[in-house]
């Protein structure tokens, strides 16, 4: 506020500065009003003490055309209030679906343009399916935890085993019988990576010996019946997808739990070399499909729904995922869980326009010395804490079929918009 002097009486007037008039314009919807602040050089990205800017109080109350106008005169979309909340969760928290998609257009447009910026400096790829099909044709090569590609850039590291033994913990109907109630993960959260549950087996030297429990289960054509029920009453059960093996880190943590049935999608040859050497092909109850996610699609929705889904491939942008996302309605059992390696941020709202949501779980992943990248080309990642993410159905009762809609638009729908790059060695 700046003051000024009342000539009448001679006491100070708080006048609102342009950018309290702007924030005010925008929570009004007032769009002219905005677009005159703005003109005034009014600062778009201001913030109240509460961290609250123009575009959350335009977006909490679905005013759509002030939104557009601060959004041109480059309001950031993804800047936090004091409370971590973002003008999409704004939007979402008080119903406004239409500026829930005004902000995704908009991310995904700026993504889109960061991504094919990056791809063409690291890749000199003209498409991210020329960069994945690059990858592809590369040699390999597994070194003790690390998997790296021709160029020396990590596929996969080690480091990472303690976040993928809790995305397999999240995912497995088994782990998740055995999880303690809601409120008591609460407090555990962010009190650092688990400990591995159950029986725990190295990639590296193949999966374990076969117990009478996982025989009991293998090759169950259906997680039903009586049988089904024991298993999912405390011994495992349910069906598991993970697409991206590289060093089967989360599907011999999978294994551990029990599934009844293990799909793997894996596409490097490679891999699935490393993969026959270790005896996964044999393994009882699991499923290899190989080739990309994209060609074993057809099979993939055929074998479905999956009680539990991870996603973690390499060398493919936010563009793919977002078109396995597509699929999603389609591939998770209503009462599944969803989870993904989490190297993007705005993967929140596009799943909520799917009515997917995601609780994120802060794992502490400390600070990674630099003998955990010796002979690593490129330090992927660089923060101490890694959110990982759980996706539900916002609404389990809602019917299947109108959610399998979603799941049709495929490359020729919202997969064909591009945006961040996914993350590993990229
Ligand atoms: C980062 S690694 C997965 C690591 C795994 N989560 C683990 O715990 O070890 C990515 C894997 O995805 C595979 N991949 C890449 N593109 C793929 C695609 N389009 N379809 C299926 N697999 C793919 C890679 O060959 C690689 O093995």
């Amino acid at each position: 506020m700046t003051e000024i002097a009342n000539g009448a009486s001679g006491e100070a007037l708080a006048v609102p500065s342009l950018e309290q008039q702007l924030l005010q314009a925008a929570a009004t919807g007032d769009a002219e009003e905005v677009a005159r602040l703005i003109e005034l050089e009014a600062d778009v990205d201001y913030q109240d003490e509460d961290g609250v800017s123009p575009l959350m109080k335009a977006a909490e109350g679905g005013h759509t055309a002030a939104m557009a106008a601060l959004l041109q005169a480059g309001a950031p979309w993804n800047a936090q209030d004091r409370h971590g909340y973002c003008a999409g969760e704004y939007a979402m928290g008080n119903g406004q679906q239409e500026a829930v998609d005004v902000l995704l257009d908009f991310a995904v447009q700026a993504e889109l343009v960061l991504g094919a910026l990056q791809r063409r400096m690291q890749v000199g790829a003209p498409s991210s399916a020329a960069a994945n099909s690059d990858y592809l044709q590369q040699k390999l090569v597994y070194r003790g935890e690390q998997l790296l590609d021709a160029d020396g850039e990590a596929v996969m590291m080690g480091w990472e085993r303690p976040l993928m033994l809790r995305h397999a913990e999240l995912i497995c109907p088994g782990a998740r019988q055995q999880q303690e109630p809601a409120g008591q993960q609460q407090e555990q959260q962010g009190e650092g990576a688990p400990e591995p549950s159950g029986r725990e087996e190295d990639s590296s030297t193949g999966p374990a010996s076969t117990s009478a429990a996982e025989q009991r289960t293998a090759g169950l054509p259906e997680a039903s019946g009586r049988e089904a029920s024991a298993l999912r009453a405390g011994r495992g059960g349910g069906h598991v997808l993970n697409v991206g093996f590289g060093l089967g880190i989360i599907d011999t943590a999978i294994q551990s739990h029990h599934p009844a049935r293990h799909t793997i999608v894996e596409a490097h040859p490679d891999v699935l070399e490393h993969m026959a050497r270790l005896g996964w092909p044999e393994r009882p109850g699991v499923r290899i499909l190989r080739g990309r996610w994209q060609d074993v699609l057809p099979e993939l929705l055929d074998g479905g729904p999956y009680d539990g889904i991870f996603f973690d491939t390499y060398g493919e942008y936010y563009e793919e995922m977002r078109e396995f996302h597509s699929h999603l309605p389609r591939l998770l059992a209503r009462d599944g869980i969803y989870s993904f390696f989490n190297g993007l941020a705005l993967i929140s709202l596009e799943l909520a326009a799917k009515g997917l949501i995601v609780d994120y779980e802060p794992l502490e992943v400390g600070s990674l010395g630099d003998d955990v990248w010796q002979g690593v080309r490129s330090k992927y990642w660089h923060f101490e804490t890694y959110f990982l993410p759980r996706v539900t159905f916002d609404d389990p009762l809602e019917p299947v079929a109108e959610a399998s809609t979603e799941g049709q638009d495929g490359p020729s729908g919202e997969g064909q918009e591009a945006g961040e790059e996914e993350g590993k060695g990229e």
